[in-house]
């Protein structure tokens, strides 16, 4: 398997360097690749994706990616931005399917923002789709009438689009607790509404799923409320990518939550749900285990490697087991020590 590992910025390269070691101590047959994106890639050639990298990406089976996003980058034109490269790499890769799992591992129920006992119950996975919504929609700045600024982002999704991701969700939910609960707005939004008649449709092809409808306002509510009523929850780009930093806090941490986003094949490009973290980059304090666990989803998904996926799930489960903390569980474990922690796990 070809793996273009795409360190990125911030923290990226640091959480990096720790799902490598992971990766060496597995002692896999997988060939290595590493280029630049984001904030780094536009510091040295001008585009955050450049072409050598987008080939690369292209030719690989699977990409692990630790984070784009620079503040010194934050005022250069947007389509030079370096969050513009994890875009381009969904879009030209076909990278709809985002699935976003969150469960609490045992021993950080007080970790949770969540009381322990509402915490405990958390087993949930967020489908969200990547390749529509505002996100990739008509943009820009124009002057109304009354010589005012305005900003608009266009939000839609075709029924194609919609059609696709729910098969995706349908289908993680036969294969879990048959519990698929869709969120949208569509007592607002003409999207939302289409997206809902949308699903309706596929679910007559999944009779064994049960499906439910939240708008995301309340989505937001009952994910604090009690998150255990859920178990595979699809949604678009926008409230996806709200609701699974928010499912983070959940389960103790953002620097715990892993990602796939998958095309129709195989390829697949893994990464934390987390950014760049630009406040604490260069202090060797990020948690590394939502990058070690979306190393594990890329040997899963495009690897077919459930046993080594599984191995590496076990090995952050007895660390965390163990009572190995970061900063953010309230630790004083670095980085380094974290990654070397599920290494020794791995090894003994
Ligand atoms: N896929 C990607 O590459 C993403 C990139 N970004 C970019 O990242 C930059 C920073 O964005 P923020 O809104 O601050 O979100 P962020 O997710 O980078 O950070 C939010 C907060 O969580 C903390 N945090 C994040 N990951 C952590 C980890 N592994 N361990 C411990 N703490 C962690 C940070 O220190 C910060 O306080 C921006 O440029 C943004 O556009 C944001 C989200 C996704
Ligand atoms: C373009 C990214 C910065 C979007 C994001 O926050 C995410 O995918 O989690
Ligand atoms: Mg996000």
């Amino acid at each position: 398997m070809k793996i273009l590992l795409l360190a990125g910025d911030g923290i990226g390269p640091e959480i990096m360097a720790e799902a490598e070691k992971v990766l060496a101590a597995l002692n896999l047959t997988v060939t290595l690749d590493r280029a630049l994106v984001g904030g780094a890639a536009y510091e040295a050639t001008g585009h955050p994706l450049p072409p050598e990298t987008l080939a690369k990406a292209e030719a690989a089976d699977a990409i692990l990616f630790g984070a784009v996003g620079d503040p010194r980058f934050d005022s250069v034109e947007r389509h030079l931005r370096p969050e513009q490269a994890i875009l381009g790499l969904r879009s030209e890769l076909g990278l709809f399917a985002n699935l976003r799992p969150a469960k609490l591992f045992a021993g950080l129920e007080d970790s949770s923002a969540l009381r322990p006992e509402v915490a405990a119950a958390i087993d949930l996975l967020i489908v969200r789709e990547l390749n529509g919504d505002v996100y990739f929609g008509e943009k820009g700045t124009r002057t109304t009438a009354s010589g005012e600024r305005e900003g608009y982002d266009v939000m839609s999704y075709s029924e194609s689009e919609v059609r696709r991701i729910a098969h995706v969700a349908f289908r993680a939910a036969q294969g879990r607790q048959k519990r698929l609960c869709s969120v949208d707005k569509a007592n607002v939004l003409e999207t939302s509404q289409l997206w809902r008649d949308v699903v309706i449709e596929v679910a007559a092809d999944y009779p064994d799923v049960a499906l439910t409808h939240m708008y995301v306002d309340n989505a937001a509510m009952q994910l604090v409320r009690n998150p255990g009523q859920f178990d595979v929850v699809v949604t678009g780009n926008l409230f996806g990518d709200i609701l699974s930093d928010q499912a983070s806090m959940c389960v103790g941490s953002i620097g715990l939550l892993a990602s796939a986003s998958l095309s129709e094949g195989k390829q697949g490009l893994y990464e934390p749900i987390h950014g760049s973290a630009p406040d604490i980059a260069g202090k060797g304090i990020a948690n590394p285990l939502a990058m070690i666990l979306s190393l594990a989803m890329l040997l899963r998904h495009s690897g077919g490697d459930e046993a080594s996926a599984a191995r590496i799930e076990t090995a952050v489960g007895q660390v965390l087991a163990d009572g190995c903390r970061g900063a953010d569980l309230g630790g004083n474990m670095g980085t380094a020590a974290l990654g070397d922690a599920v290494v020794s796990v791995l090894n003994g």
